[in-house]
């Protein structure tokens, strides 16, 4: 079992602005889910991990290793699979992988051919070894993203909005994937979509201005909301009024009609009750 432990973190970047706030986590093996809006200082945490930057105080340990000063040991164990690699030379995808796996220290030749072998077939990309990457669909740039992240056995694995740009059908495909390797490892899964944490994560944190808000089972935090979740539709001109007096969550249009969702220990007059759901929470906590 492998253990990431967080506590007190804060980050000040040079211009004063506070990204981490007083940050506290601990996450074990299995897929944890980051969750906030643009801005929120998900990829600033992230980049104090994986030891890109220092924090202005704090700690973080991986498995009882004190990564803030000794950040070879998290490199050594990483495995980074950000939103987009950017453009992709001319190689082939065989050719990449070695390429990747020497600069990642694999020295061992056979020991390479072996990893590569199995991580191409592992995201089903071995029938296209040959290929060269950047003729990939973006489903198949994801898949050879996972197994480049995976080169070297790491403990940590650390996903940047990994299903942005994916059809639905690849989407389905790179989940089962991430949810297949994170029975060993620590896989963290940086998003603002509520669906990939939804279908993935079996831990979660909701985090917004360099804080975190909640954090918990995504089951455990929904069942939070059981009979607290009431919704009605409205005439647009009534939305003041109900802002005024409820605690608003969301506001959708269904067919030109304004549906609003609240929050509410009791039920209210004329609201219809609403199976809480994952978007719930996150609206609820960032409201
Ligand atoms: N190097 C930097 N110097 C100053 N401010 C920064 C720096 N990097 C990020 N920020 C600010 O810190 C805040 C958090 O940014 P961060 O990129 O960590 O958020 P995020 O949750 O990852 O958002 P996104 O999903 O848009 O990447 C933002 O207000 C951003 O403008």
């Amino acid at each position: 079992m492998n253990t990431l432990t967080i506590n007190n973190l804060k980050l000040t970047y040079k211009n004063g602005h506070q990204a981490i706030q007083n940050i506290s986590l601990e996450v074990k093996n299995g897929m944890f889910g980051l969750l906030g809006p643009n801005g929120a200082g998900k990829s600033s945490l992230m980049k104090t991990i994986v030891g890109l930057q220092k924090p202005t105080s704090g700690s973080i340990g991986f498995n009882d290793i004190d990564i803030v000063n000794n950040p070879d040991y998290i490199k050594k164990n990483l495995g980074f699979l950000p939103q987009d690699f950017g453009v992709y030379p001319k190689v082939n995808a065989y050719n990449l992988l070695n390429h990747i796996a020497i600069l990642k220290g694999l020295e061992n030749k056979e020991e390479r051919e072996t990893q590569i072998r199995s991580l191409l077939e592992k995201v089903n990309l071995w029938d296209y070894r040959n290929k060269e990457v950047y003729t990939f669909s973006g489903g198949m740039k994801q898949r050879f993203g996972v197994a480049q992240a995976l080169l070297g056995k790491p403990k940590i694995v650390i996903v940047d909005e990994p299903t942005a740009g994916l059809d639905p059908e690849e989407r389905n495909r790179f989940n089962m994937l991430l949810s297949d390797i994170s029975n060993e490892v620590i896989v963290i899964l940086s998003t603002h979509l509520v669906e990939d944490v939804k279908n993935l994560c079996s831990e979660m944190t909701i985090m917004n201005k360099g804080q975190i808000l909640k954090t918990g089972k995504p089951k455990a935090l929904i069942s939070e909301l059981e009979h607290k979740i009431w919704s009605k539709s409205i005439n647009n001109d009534e939305l003041e009024q109900y802002q005024s007096k409820y605690q608003i969550i969301s506001k959708q249009l269904i067919e030109r009609v304004l549906h609003i969702t609240i929050f509410s220990k009791t039920k209210p007059e004329g609201f219809d009750a609403v199976t809480p759901l994952l978007e719930h929470v996150y609206f609820k906590t960032l409201a």
